[in-house]
């Protein structure tokens, strides 16, 4: 096990806690990671290519609301990806798995729009397989410990979601769409199909018939039709209601309201239920449960003989 592994497995421990089956949980999940050594994955060896294609950058913001916002920054590239940014994901991630107080995730892009996918700058420089493979496993790991982050996460597109910054929309629990957005698995025409975990995931969203005509027509996805099929929960309509970001943060306020153990909790049997075979994911519902049976939350509202009216 490398050094990296080591701490992926003890950070991971200690988000767990005291609380031991979301770390069971991601035990069994290899501790939130698909690709480790044993599949032939060197984690700090691909950070180092990466890391020789500079620019841009992913910025957190973690508000004391228990709400974070994710901005994926490079607004003179529509906010394509560059290697250095894939790591700087990776690094924003590790801190999210490591904030306690942590409820709701908003990922957005700069400036107006969301994602152009990969730097193709990088790309054209990667076009080996064993490279393009070792990018595409850093990630999907990223992208995998993003979505099993134990908070309510949001995508908001404004402008475009295009390639990999599609695929990115997906490793979030929800997608918003701003008037005119569109998401665009651009794929085809580049002559790929997703590697970033986007297919995967995309089949579970809409199902694998939308998933193959979105993918096999590399289909602009406009809010109506994201309605439609289900990729979008809704569209951020009202001028003069805020930013989008504010609509944004409305939208999931009403879902992250409450305390952050809770919030947490029910992110956690959600994830358990989507990922795992019934049985493991019922063992997990009753782990979990035990968690927050007899907590200070649930203790409250037993003395304030709460009515549900
Ligand atoms: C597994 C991952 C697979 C992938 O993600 S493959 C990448 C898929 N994405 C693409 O192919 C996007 C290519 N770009 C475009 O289609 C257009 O630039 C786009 C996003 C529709 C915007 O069009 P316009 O509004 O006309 O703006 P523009 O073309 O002048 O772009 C402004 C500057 O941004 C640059 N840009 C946009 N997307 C980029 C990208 N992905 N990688 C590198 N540079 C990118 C573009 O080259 C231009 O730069 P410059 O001003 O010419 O220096």
């Amino acid at each position: 096990m490398s050094a990296r592994m080591v701490l992926c497995a003890v950070r991971q421990h200690l988000l767990g806690g005291s609380r031991g089956a979301w770390a069971r949980f991601l035990q069994r999940q290899s501790r939130g990671c698909v690709y480790s050594s044993v599949h032939g994955f060197q984690q700090e060896e691909i950070r180092e290519k990466l890391q020789a294609f500079p620019g841009g950058s992913i910025e957190l913001l973690t508000q004391e609301s228990g709400l974070a916002v994710l901005t994926i920054n490079y607004p003179s590239r529509m906010n394509a990806f560059s290697g250095s940014m894939m790591v700087d994901l990776e690094e924003r991630v590790s801190q999210l798995e490591g904030w306690t107080d942590g409820k709701g995730l908003i990922v957005q892009g700069a400036s107006g729009t969301f994602c152009s996918g990969s730097d193709l700058n990088a790309v054209r420089a990667l076009t080996n397989p064993q490279d393009g493979m070792k990018m595409c496993m850093f990630m999907q790991n990223t992208l995998t410990r993003l979505l099993r982050l134990p908070m309510i996460s949001v995508a908001l597109v404004e402008g475009r979601a295009l390639g990999g910054g599609a695929e990115l929309t997906t490793a979030c629990d929800f997608r918003l769409m701003a008037p005119g957005s569109v998401i665009q698995f651009v794929h085809k025409h580049m002559g790929l199909v997703p590697g970033w975990g986007g297919a995967a995931r995309l089949v579970r969203i809409v199902g694998s018939q939308n998933a193959l005509k979105l993918l096999g027509g590399a289909v602009k996805v406009d809010p109506e039709l994201a309605l439609q099929i289900g990729l979008a929960e809704e569209v951020l309509q009202g001028e003069g209601t805020g930013t989008p970001l504010q609509r944004a943060e409305n939208w999931l306020s009403v879902y992250t309201k409450g305390p952050a153990p809770v919030i947490q909790a029910v992110k956690k049997v959600v994830l358990s239920g989507r990922e795992l075979p019934l049985s493991e994911a019922l063992r997990t519902e009753k782990d979990v449960f035990g968690m927050v049976w007899g907590g200070p939350a649930n203790m409250q509202a037993l003395a304030s003989k709460s009515k549900h009216r």
